[in-house]
């Protein structure tokens, strides 16, 4: 046995001894010969089509929610790339959108088309635990604090189906734009993505939050049979110092917790340091805090074992732990806790005990280009908000909603149009960036503005607030709206008035993924019946790809232009 193995292995035995049988070690040791199992999550927010009712969050817990084993297994056995794996797909038993990849299409399941359009993610299985206990409901208010590269984010959307919100936030810049690039593809839109330390988020959003899920930086011992380079960077790390940021950030995150609210701590490592003892420490401080049992479905579900009772807190075992020997997963801890009264910090972690809100409503209107806030208004004041291009042609909130309208009227489906001018008038909130437009959904107010930032707060990073819709761009003659890809992610067949309507088998989008160029005679034979194209004009039609929206193509007299972004290119 490797000597940094062995080390890890003592350093663990040390740590677990009162809590495992002797015969848990030759188990836990024989697991790490064996090849771990790739899973996938199948993304039923991109994999279900996003109806007009669904939109207007009136069909919010829907079917696919209630059935979600079957509509994830349909999806996956229906699919034209997977059809020589129909039936193999072994279901994740903790979670009903997750399946094991069967050894067949270990090499190619990163680099089909299904995953380039987002109808899945690529997740190891027990990292699946945390969002599935978490289990947001219809219009929940939920963020995911240490959320990079989005894993549990994506999940979370796709349960909360287009209602409430979701803060998805990151310390590290890095990381954050990757969490935001993985949740665009995921066609996810009612979320904001923050780079933020909790510290400032927990000024900010105090008794905010509904259900909260906090996967904390941790030792990582859980990935080291499926990444050999976990090994060494374990054995370089402190768990106690894991530990105490591990503690800190719990601290923070409850005080953004709503009284009644739930929050899941995880982590993806094995010992009782970063796990039992830190909500140990927890429960002690936090009269407010209990731990809470986790659904039968999950609990009881092959492979999941209770948490240990750390120092006798019988407590604790009400959270879950993954073993990579229980054959279905490389290794979680994972804990629900439910707070009863209000906020009650403790005074060690340095963080302001009863904190109010300090900012009321507020809409943010930013010029990148100057690289200052030009404008600030009180949200009530919406109405009168004037979007400022760089151009200094001047939009007000009406000359906006028209331009929407129109673009809707010329290019959604009447059914698909109308919804949208019910969700924009419902949420009259947008932001312009240059000239790129954000649409703010129905989000907290988190970036402190001009006069209203005070001394003491940093300003935030905010990758994004809502869902990019799109550019508009100044012509002669007025105004045009361009549609975002994250708009196009939004759509599926029959929703828009011009379609270029393909199968995998017809390339099109294969050719665009490579950069390539399309000419109009390669997609003349795809255009969808529903309106005659008008090849004068220059219009927008949605590629779709078996039904599910792929990008948009500008098409003016002999060209085709793709405008799916530059940078996502392969
Ligand atoms: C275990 S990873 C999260 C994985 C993620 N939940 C997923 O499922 O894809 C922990 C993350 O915490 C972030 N992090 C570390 N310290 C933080 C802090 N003070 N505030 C916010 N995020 C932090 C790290 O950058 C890292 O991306």
């Amino acid at each position: 046995m490797d000597l940094d193995f062995q080390s890890f292995i003592s350093q663990l035995q040390n740590s677990l001894a009162a809590y495992v049988e002797p015969n848990f070690w030759p188990q836990f040791q024989a697991a790490y010969r064996e090849k771990p199992l790739r899973a996938l999550r199948v993304n039923m927010l991109r994999a279900a089509a996003c109806t007009p009712d669904k939109l207007i969050g009136q069909a919010a817990d829907s079917v696919e929610k209630k059935d979600l084993r079957k509509a994830a297994s349909d999806f996956l056995n229906n699919w034209p790339e997977f059809q020589n794996l129909k039936n193999l797909w072994r279901p994740v038993p903790w979670a009903q959108d997750g399946f094991y990849v069967p050894e067949e299409a270990a090499d190619f399941i990163g680099k089909c088309q299904a995953y380039k359009l987002g109808l899945f993610y690529l997740q190891e299985s027990s990292a699946m635990l945390p969002a599935n206990i978490l289990s947001a409901a219809a219009n929940d208010k939920v963020a995911d604090y240490c959320a990079a590269p989005g894993g549990k984010s994506g999940k979370i959307a796709a349960d909360l189906s287009g209602s409430g919100c979701l803060i998805s936030n990151d310390i590290s810049l890095s990381r954050a734009k990757i969490l935001l690039r993985n949740l665009n593809e995921a066609g996810v839109w009612h979320n904001s993505v923050l780079n933020a330390d909790l510290e400032e988020l927990a000024r900010l959003l105090p008794d905010y939050f509904d259900k909260i899920i906090l996967d904390v930086p941790c030792s990582g011992e859980g990935m080291i049979r499926k990444d050999k380079k976990a090994l060494a960077a374990r054995l370089a790390k402190d768990v106690n110092e894991f530990s105490r940021l591990q503690y800190r950030l719990l601290n923070l995150a409850w005080s953004t917790l709503k009284a009644g609210g739930r929050l899941v701590y995880s982590t993806c490592t094995f010992n009782v340091q970063e796990n039992e003892a830190v909500i140990n420490e927890f429960l002690e401080k936090h009269r407010e805090a209990t731990v809470l049992p986790i659904k039968s479905e999950i609990s009881k579900a092959a492979g999941i074992r209770p948490a240990f009772a750390y120092t006798h807190n019988s407590a604790l075992t009400a959270g879950l732990r993954i073993f990579p020997q229980d054959g279905y997963g490389e290794g979680h801890f994972a804990v629900l806790l439910q707070k009863n009264t209000g906020c009650n910090l403790d005074d060690s972690t340095g963080s302001p005990i009863g904190s109010k809100p300090v900012y009321a409503p507020f809409v943010t209107v930013v010029d990148l280009n100057k690289k200052n806030i030009i404008s600030a208004k009180k949200r009530q004041a919406a109405a009168n908000l004037k979007l400022t291009r760089d151009s200094g042609l001047q939009l007000n909130y009406q000359q906006l909603t028209d331009l929407l309208q129109k673009f809707s009227a010329a290019y959604l489906s009447p059914e698909l149009a109308a919804a949208y001018r019910q969700l924009w008038s419902r949420y009259p909130y947008f932001k312009l960036i240059g000239d790129s437009l954000e649409w703010l959904i129905d989000l907290p107010e988190i970036q402190p503005a001009g006069a209203e930032k005070r001394k003491d707060h940093k300003s935030l990073h905010v990758l994004s607030e809502g869902i990019w819709l799109g550019q508009i761009k100044a012509f002669k003659n007025g105004c045009k709206f361009v549609p975002s890809h994250n708009f196009a992610l939004l759509l599926h067949s029959n929703q828009t008035v011009y379609e270029v309507k393909t199968t995998l088998a017809d390339g099109i989008y294969d050719r665009i993924l490579q950069g390539q160029s399309l000419t109009i005679d390669m997609i003349q034979p795809f255009y969808s019946q529903r309106n005659d194209l008008e090849l004068k004009n220059s219009i927008y039609a949605l590629l779709t790809v078996e039904g599910y929206g792929a990008c948009w193509l500008q098409i003016a007299a002999n060209t085709v232009k793709s405008l799916y972004p530059r940078n996502w290119l392969q």
